[in-house]
């Protein structure tokens, strides 16, 4: 069956996420069966658990897991030094009700801190960054704590290593050969946020939540969400919410509006928020894998049929990122 017409047979009501192990794919046979997998669960629900197989150790989960605690339990003013909107492409720090994701909303209930590519042990001419085009701009770090960059990239240079792992297989089950996506990813454009939820107990439906309902802007998203706290929710195509309850030893992928366009919304880039009722600090730690971003992003021929044409302009995954980040941190004063 075509895409086109698989897509057509699978209509996103879904109840529950699925959970995917990527540990087996030696074997041609494995990978074909498990990119059959990832297909259903990007045509139908736009994410899926990844379980075994992602290889981040859990020492470097733990470490960034301690540095964030850290970091935002310092006090405002010394976060603001580092203030995002004063940092080139908005890296650094992002104060609670800086971003509303949602435009319906009054503001999104998180602090963030955000960096890009880097090499652990610097490098004097780092291609990989000169190259980031309209998303260049080099990272800033905080003075404290003091092990906050070692921990922070170690993570992201694992979790870098799972979006290599899934760009083949995101290729298969699009039908594509495996290297497709190979020529542009070679910078691995991504960028990492560590998020801090405060709780919340104000009233429901006062239009400030953790992160409001939005769908990610890059090709997928890897998340490391703190075990034993819900927040996270995901939205069927009947309206439901669905948890996506943190599983230990898992990461949450799920596909963004980069992928979404270049596959013509056969793979949803499914609308999720998260709501931190819990009582306690929530933490999570979403990566953002993107293309390269000179890339020209545009419906990929499979992915077109007669009754299906192509929904989306051609557009370089640099200019398509930069116009939403500014829609997201400027939602009250666009910048002039
Ligand atoms: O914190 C989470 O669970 C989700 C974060 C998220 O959706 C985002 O940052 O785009
Ligand atoms: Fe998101």
């Amino acid at each position: 069956m075509s895409l086109v017409a698989s897509a057509a047979t699978l209509n996103g009501a879904f109840d529950s996420i699925p959970v995917i192990d990527i540990g087996n794919a030696s074997t041609p046979e494995q990978r074909v069966a498990l990119a059959r997998e990832i297909s259903n669960a990007c045509m139908n629900v736009g994410f899926f658990y990844v379980v075994t197989g992602h290889g981040i150790p859990q020492e470097t989960i733990d470490n960034l897991f301690s540095v964030m605690q850290d970091y935002f339990s310092l006090p405002l003013e010394t976060k603001m030094k580092l203030y995002h909107k004063e940092v080139a492409n908005f890296k650094g720090y992002a104060p609670v009700l800086d971003s509303n994701i949602d435009p319906i909303n009054r503001g999104d209930l998180h602090e963030g801190f955000e960096a890009g590519w880097e090499e652990l042990i610097p490098k004097e001419n780092d291609e990989k960054r000169v190259n980031d085009g309209s998303m260049a701009g080099p990272n800033v770090w905080p003075e404290e704590p003091a092990e906050f960059r070692e921990a922070f990239l170690s993570y992201y240079h694992a979790a870098i290593g799972v979006g290599k792992l899934l760009f083949p297989l995101f290729a298969l089950a699009l039908d594509l050969p495996e290297t497709y996506f190979d020529d542009k990813t070679r910078n691995a454009a991504a960028i990492m946020r560590t998020i801090h939820y405060p709780p919340q107990e104000g009233p429901a439906g006062d239009n400030i939540v953790g992160i409001g309902a939005h769908s990610d802007f890059e090709c997928f998203t890897i998340l490391w969400q703190q075990p034993g706290v819900q927040a996270l929710q995901v939205l069927n195509s009947e309206k439901q919410w669905i948890n996506a309850t943190p599983i230990p030893g898992t990461l949450v992928i799920n596909i963004g509006d980069q992928l979404a366009r270049w596959t013509n919304d056969i793979f949803r880039s499914t609308v999720h928020r998260a709501i931190n009722r819990s009582g306690v600090r929530r933490y999570s730690v979403p990566l953002f894998f993107g293309t390269d971003y000179h890339v020209q992003i545009e419906p990929m021929p499979s992915c077109v049929s007669p009754d299906r044409p192509p929904k989306y302009e051609s557009i370089s995954a640099g200019d398509y990122l930069q116009q939403r980040l500014r829609d997201m941190y400027y939602h009250n004063a666009p910048p002039s």
